[in-house]
């Protein structure tokens, strides 16, 4: 049973946009129908309104749990709850963008609403702005970045009102200038709406600066939840802990 630590304190009036009780997930291997463990018995409360990291070694589980959330894979056991609409923007930009002009695919996601093209429009500039895309709205999006491209798809979500968002590493394809231009982004489109959650996947310990709170997973298993500054001494120290024992 791994030690979970939970440093922030949490008022049970607030409200939660992103709950994990007890989750666990396993997959069948081909080899006799054996059950591989993928996440065990993970707990995560998500305040709404916030940013939150999750960060741990390759292979902990941070993804699953991700699609977990997204509703792209069942956990075997516990329980998952996310407020809804959600969307989930994945790693590589060039899969985010379905559309020949920014404006267009910022649009796409409404065509379900039945919107009159005045709250279309007013819709897609609101959303662009909040992510600081609003004088790229004519652009074609071959012409953009991948951090805008991510912007782009996150201005998407944001049109079609989603209260969640779960961001896979989008940060893992683009250089600095990019990387901080999408954070920023995530952050101050957070700050626009009051009413947004993310949870943003992340190997950089720099990102953590941004964030309301962290989780850090070892192992398929959470091992501790907390304020950045908690979280990220508390990764340098498993750091320098596991350089000292290889050093050894
Ligand atoms: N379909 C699958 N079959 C076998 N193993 C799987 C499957 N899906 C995930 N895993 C394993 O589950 C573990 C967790 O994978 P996951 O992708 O969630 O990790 P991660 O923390 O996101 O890793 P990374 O940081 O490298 O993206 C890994 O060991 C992975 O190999």
């Amino acid at each position: 049973m791994p030690i979970c630590f939970f440093i922030l304190q949490f008022n049970h009036q607030d409200a939660v946009s992103i709950e994990a009780t007890n989750l666990s997930y396993s997959i069948r291997t081909n080899q006799q129908g054996k059950l591989l463990p993928i996440l065990n018995d993970c707990s995560i409360r998500i305040p709404s309104g916030q940013l939150w990291m999750l960060l741990g070694p390759n292979g902990c589980g941070k993804s699953t749990l991700l699609k977990i959330f997204a509703g792209l894979l069942r956990p075997t056991a516990g329980r998952v709850s996310v407020r809804m609409p959600k969307s989930f923007v994945f790693q590589n930009p060039d899969h985010q963008v379905v559309m020949p002009t920014v404006e267009g695919d910022v649009a796409f996601g409404l065509g379900k609403f039945n919107l009159s093209e005045d709250e279309v429009r007013s819709r897609v500039i609101q959303s662009l702005t909040a992510v600081g895309m609003s004088s790229y709205i004519h652009r074609p999006v071959q012409t953009l970045s991948g951090g805008q491209k991510q912007r782009v798809a996150i201005a998407g979500a944001l049109a079609e009102a989603c209260k969640v968002l779960l961001l896979d590493e989008l940060t893992t394809f683009l250089d600095e200038v990019d990387q901080a231009g999408v954070i920023k982004a995530v952050k101050s489109s957070l700050k626009s709406s009051e009413d947004v959650t993310a949870l943003w996947v992340t190997h950089r310990l720099e990102e953590l600066e941004y964030a309301d709170g962290a989780i850090y997973m070892e192992d398929g298993n959470v091992m501790m939840v907390g304020d950045a500054v908690t979280i990220r001494d508390f990764i340098l120290a498993r750091q320098a802990s596991y350089i000292k024992l290889i050093n050894s």
